[in-house]
Order: C-alpha cells, then structure tokens, then sequence
C-alpha cells in the first residue's frame, strides 16, 4: 500500500483525465503524395486503462500515434477528446521508437523534463531521485544518457514522459529489441501508471506483451481499422479474419 502511495505521488496524473475520453478519430483521412493511409478512419478510444494498437507494418500504427500527439495533422476529419474541450498543455508524454536524449546525464535529462513541466526548482531532484528509483536507474543518475545501453534509454525516455505527470501515456514499440528483463522493467513502469490513473495507448507486434498489459485491443490493417475489443477476446478469437491471420504470422494479402 505504501508503494501505491508513493506511486500516485509520483505517477497520478496532474490533472484528472477522464473528462478527455473517449478518445474520437472522426472522418480522419491522412495521405502522402502517393498513398492514402486512413481515408475514413472512424475511431473510439474509450476505456481507460491500457489500449494496445496492434497491425502489420505500414499499417498506419505510428500515425495513429503521432495525430493523437499532433505531429501529424489530418487532412481532413478531426480528433476529439471526451466533450471537446482542447486537450491541456503536458497532459500526453510520448515515448517513440527511437529515444532521442538530451546531451546530458541520466539525471540533467530528467531535471530538463522536470522544468518544462513547470515543477517548482526545489522539488525537481527529489522528484528525478524518485523517478530513477522507479525506473531502478539511481546508480547511472551521472551518466551521460546517450551512451545508455538501448534499454536504459528507453527506460529513461519512459520516466522522462512520465515526469510531467501527464493524464495520457503514448508508447511507439518502446520494448522492440530488448531483452526480456528490459521488457519487463518498462512494463513494470507502465502498469503502475496505468493503476495511478494514466491513460496508456501502447503500439506492439509483441503478442505476450499484449497479453500481459492490454485492457483491449484495436487493430490496423490497410486503411481499417477494428473498435477496441477486450484484450482476452482479441487474442483468443480476434473479431476479423485478417486480425486472426496476423495472429498466425500469416502473411496478409488483403
Ligand atoms: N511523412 C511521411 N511521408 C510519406 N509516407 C509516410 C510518412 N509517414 C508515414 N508514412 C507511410 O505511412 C505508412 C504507415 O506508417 P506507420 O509508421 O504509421 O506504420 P506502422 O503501422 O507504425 O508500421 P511499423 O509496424 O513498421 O512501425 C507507411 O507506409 C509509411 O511509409
């Protein structure tokens, strides 16, 4: 109990976030020059907890993720959360596929996301302190943090999301290629801000991982897109036949 406690110290988010869900994708089209990748794409992120966004590659899983941070713009359509009021300032941390750190140590890093997140200066090494000791990294706290091994600096990325204590988690494959302690350490992490309220939309291939963190799954293939569907049953007896085949490993055609 007392860790929960300091969990939600630490973890809760600064502002209560379920007046933001669902999550609506309405009539959003998205192409390039060449390709179209969502040309209705009509979709609910309802349920708090953990929605994981499962497809093959190219399916358009990381747009997804960049239109929720507004890095990519809909060309037409729009994104809604809950009744429509603009989403906050620092209410979604985002941990992409390549972490990209700053030029300082493990710590300076923290310290950084800790001013921009507005945290007053007094209480900024306290709170990186515990951080690092969430993330098991006290011991780099001086190391420069680009010469991390990849799963320290995903791990580092993930607490540097966190610091801001944002009400929306946003995470691109951020245990693709490491081992499986590593995996479990950014699990770990992620589903203690998930029981602290934080909303986690995560991308995998990995089907263990879905297993073991998601609430439920949506899944991308080709421009479409399948409403969530609970974890277990998505795994199980996925609603789609190309779902089931992506299961398989099966290659899909259509
Ligand atoms: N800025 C861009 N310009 C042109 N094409 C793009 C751009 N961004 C993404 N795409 C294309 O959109 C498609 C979907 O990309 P996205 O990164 O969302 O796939 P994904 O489902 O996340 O794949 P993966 O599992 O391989 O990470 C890809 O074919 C990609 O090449």
């Amino acid at each position: 109990m007392r860790k929960l406690n300091n969990d939600m110290a630490l973890l809760a988010p600064h502002a209560p976030f379920e007046k933001y869900l669902p999550i609506r994708f309405q009539g959003v089209h998205l192409g390039f020059t060449k390709r179209v990748i969502y040309a209705d794409l009509n979709l609910d992120i309802g349920g708090s907890g953990i929605t994981t966004i499962m497809g093959p590659n190219g399916a358009g899983k990381s747009l997804i993720l960049r239109m929720l941070a507004g890095l990519v713009q809909p060309d037409k359509g729009r994104i809604v959360y809950g009744e429509g009021a603009p989403l906050p300032a620092g209410q979604i941390g985002f941990v992409f596929q390549r972490p990209v750190l700053l030029r300082r140590s493990v710590l300076g890093n923290l310290l950084h996301a800790l001013a921009i997140a507005g945290v007053d200066r007094l209480q900024r090494d306290e709170h990186a302190n515990a951080l690092l000791e969430l993330g098991g990294m006290l011991h780099l706290a001086k190391s420069p943090a680009r010469k991390l091994s990849g799963g320290e600096q995903q791990r580092l990325t993930l607490l540097r999301a966190l610091a801001g204590k944002p009400g929306l988690l946003v995470l691109d494959e951020p245990s693709a290629s490491l081992d499986p302690q590593a995996t479990a350490l950014i699990e770990n992490i992620v589903l203690r801000a998930s029981q602290c309220g934080v909303k986690v939309i995560l991308v995998t291939h990995d089907q263990g991982q879905a297993a073991r963190l998601a609430d439920e799954i949506i899944f991308v293939h080709q421009g479409k897109v399948e409403q969530a569907q609970a974890a277990g049953a998505f795994l199980k007896n996925p609603a789609s036949r190309q779902a089931k085949a992506y299961l398989n490993g099966e290659l899909l055609i259509d």
